[in-house]
């Protein structure tokens, strides 16, 4: 392949393999530049192992890679300095502050951001006083984010960055990626949590058993967009049910059939779980 920058991100039968196991096998993948592109899979699907050859932190078995039209295997630093990487906690600077961290980080990019405006930018600016080891599981991810994004990066890897978050904390973290994305940088994330793929993903690709068995909308994956609807309510004999694919005909008659309101309804269609989990199950 020759490697050219007209995708973020492009591989061609990537592949690794650990003695006899293919971790990755045969991966062709392109994220768009801009594109919020999220990887799902099971546990053990190659996930992990695919984004740390994209970052350049594992050799490849085979095939190519272009990151921003550079070989990650031949990574510079200036290349380095336009890619963010959010690591799981390393645990080095526990005794620094929040703010000494970050102010530490952002020596070793060329033109980073403010310092202080990325602390407040995650949630951390009642935070930056204290030691990095005093913070809470999900105060370190915040960190560890602030960390990826210091240097301005063209392209942001987050590998599952809400785990551990509570709920209010994932909404705020889903609007800095928002406001990334709308500022144009690439973002590749890793999740298990369908609603985040959901919420901030332009496209999901599923990852089972080291191979991209579907890359889609999140609308869309699995034939959800144009699968049958459930239409549900209620009647003096129970609950009643059925599946179609004019709901909006179907609710109509029905409520020419009630004379108004129909009791308890609701019309549903496959959630993007219900498409990933029969995907997985197709493939298992
Ligand atoms: N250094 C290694 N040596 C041998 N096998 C490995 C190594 N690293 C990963 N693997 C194996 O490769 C496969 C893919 O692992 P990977 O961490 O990429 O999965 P993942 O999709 O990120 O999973 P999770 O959702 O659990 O984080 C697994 O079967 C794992 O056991």
């Amino acid at each position: 392949m020759v490697v050219t920058d007209a995708f973020a991100i492009e591989t061609k039968g990537l592949r690794k393999t650990y003695a006899t196991h293919h971790a990755v096998d045969s991966l062709d993948l392109t994220v768009e530049r801009g594109e919020v592109f999220a990887l799902l899979g099971p546990n053990g699907a190659g996930k992990t192992t695919t984004v740390e050859m994209l970052e350049g932190y594992r050799k490849r078995s085979g095939g190519d890679v272009s990151v921003l039209g550079v070989d990650p295997q031949r990574r510079t630093l200036d290349w380095r300095a336009r890619i963010g990487i959010v690591l799981q906690s390393t645990g080095e600077f526990e005794d620094l502050s929040v703010q000494e961290v970050v102010e530490h980080f952002a020596r070793y990019y060329p033109h980073p951001d403010q310092p202080m405006k990325v602390i407040e930018r995650v949630g951390l600016l009642d935070k930056r006083k204290d030691r990095a080891r005093v913070l809470s599981g999900g105060q370190r991810r915040r960190l560890d984010v602030a960390l990826g994004i210091i240097g301005r990066p063209e392209l942001l890897f987050l590998d599952e960055p809400t785990t551990g978050f509570d709920p209010q904390a994932r909404r705020e973290f889903w609007e800095l990626i928002r406001d990334l994305a709308a500022g144009g940088t690439t973002i590749l994330l890793t999740t298990h949590y369908l609603d985040e793929a959901e919420t901030l993903a332009d496209r999901v690709g599923v990852i089972a058993r080291g191979r991209l068995v579907a890359v889609a909308t999140p609308a869309t994956l699995g034939g959800r967009g144009t699968a049958a609807a459930k239409v549900r309510w209620a009647t003096p004999d129970g609950p009643q049910e059925h599946d179609t694919d004019t709901p909006a005909t179907f609710v109509a008659d029905l409520v020419t059939r009630f004379g108004g309101e129909v009791p308890e309804l609701t019309v549903t269609r496959p959630s993007l779980e219900d498409a990933y989990l029969s995907m997985i199950q197709e493939t298992a």
